[in-house]
């Protein structure tokens, strides 16, 4: 494929970037797969189709499955439901999940890969931004249970992630944008240049098919790559990628998901950014930055439709957490990430109150 960019991850896969790029799904499964689950979200099947064309154009037997959109597709009951096909199907360790649609999707059909038989291959479309930015990228699988966001899963890596251009015409504006805040996490952890780029072409970079939205895609997998090679686990340095979600995800819980990851993101970096000024670690301008920038993609910067203390019982089932000691990822200015650990409960309401 000629405009096709392709992003290692370490020695362990490649994230191949560009407008058709899922039409060469079946060359990316191992030899000797014989057997593919398509897992798709329920309005994705138009985008599912062609990827179990080509797999079955390559002599595989194909299985379509259809889960809930969205988020109400990561729950153990979605999970159950597809293993159950699975087990009736006769799938073996040598088979494979292909998981098609955004984040939840692939969330999903990581996790559903990642404990069939104690681990089966799975490849990733993403279909969102976020997708093929973040979630699709990394090996972090998982679904949500009634006390929390992500709260069971596995680290299960794909063979392959196809992040087709092509996908990105028919997204909902307001899903691209979320899809943005996970670049701009990243611009803030590692690569400035990402805020460039949305600074001097916020419109430009929220257009389908632009060169500048390529750019941003290519940038933040090239993040994320470079992270998750080096610390597969999240023993240590993987946390930075969790800037801004320690208050996203308990947003995120209290909102029932009826808010994107995005966005609630978003809000979680200005917590953050709020937290770091108070404590003196970012400068007020740094602050301001990160309302600008969120603000440019349309993306919320305001919060207060939580009591804090509701808020807090999910901050506590946060992964970062340590005993009773809650950690927080926060900058030490641009591209200085690093962690705060047990703030002072009094500063915490304060950052939360500057969200109003
Ligand atoms: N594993 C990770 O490292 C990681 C990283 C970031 C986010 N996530 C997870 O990803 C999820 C969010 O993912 P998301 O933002 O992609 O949302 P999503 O998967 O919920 O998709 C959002 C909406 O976009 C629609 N959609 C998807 N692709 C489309 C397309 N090409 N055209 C038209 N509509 C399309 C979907 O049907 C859905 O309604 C969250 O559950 C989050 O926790 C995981
Ligand atoms: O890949 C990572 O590591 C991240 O933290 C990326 C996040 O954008 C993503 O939302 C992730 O799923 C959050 O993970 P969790 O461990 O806090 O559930
Ligand atoms: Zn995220």
């Amino acid at each position: 494929m000629s405009d096709m960019t392709t992003v290692p991850v370490g020695q362990e896969y490649d994230v191949l970037v560009g407008p058709g790029v899922s039409s060469g799904v079946a060359r990316v499964l191992p030899v000797g797969v014989g057997r593919v689950l398509v897992v798709h979200g329920e309005p994705l099947g138009h985008l599912a189709e062609p990827v179990a064309t080509s797999l079955r154009a390559a002599g595989l037997d194909v299985h379509l499955a259809a889960v809930p959109d969205a988020e109400a597709a990561k729950t153990v009951t979605v999970a159950a439901d597809l293993w159950a096909r699975m087990g009736q199907a006769g799938f073996t360790r040598g088979d494979a999940v292909v998981a098609v649609g955004g984040g939840s999707v692939t969330d999903l059909g990581g996790w559903v890969a990642a404990a069939w038989l104690r681990g089966v291959t799975v490849v990733h479309v993403p279909t969102t931004v976020l997708g093929m930015v973040d979630a699709a990228v990394g090996g972090k699988t998982g679904i949500n249970t009634a006390e929390g966001k992500n709260l069971v899963g596995a680290f299960h890596p794909p063979a392959a992630v196809l992040c087709d251009l092509d996908h990105v015409s028919s997204l909902p504006p307001a899903d691209l944008a979320a899809g943005l805040a996970e670049a701009v996490k990243c611009g803030f952890i590692a690569d400035p240049r990402i805020l460039e780029i949305v600074e001097s072409d916020a419109a430009g970079v929220q257009e389908p098919g632009s060169p500048a939205l390529r750019e941003v895609i290519e940038r933040t997998i090239a993040v994320k790559a470079e992270v998750v090679a080096a610390d597969l686990r999240e023993s240590n340095l993987r946390e930075i990628l969790n800037y801004g979600h320690t208050l996203g995800h308990a947003v995120e819980h209290h909102e029932r998901y009826r808010m994107r990851h995005g966005e609630a993101v978003a809000v979680g970096m200005v917590f953050a950014a709020e937290l770091a000024h108070r404590t003196g670690h970012i400068d007020k301008a740094l602050l301001q930055r990160h309302r600008y920038v969120l603000g440019l993609l349309g993306l919320p910067t305001t919060y207060a439709r939580a009591d804090f203390d509701d808020l807090l019982a999910a901050l506590r089932r946060d992964k970062k957490t340590r005993g009773d000691t809650l950690r927080f990822v926060v900058l030490d200015g641009l591209t200085r990430p690093t962690r705060l650990e047990g703030p002072d409960e009094v500063l915490l309401r304060e950052a939360y109150a500057a969200l109003a």
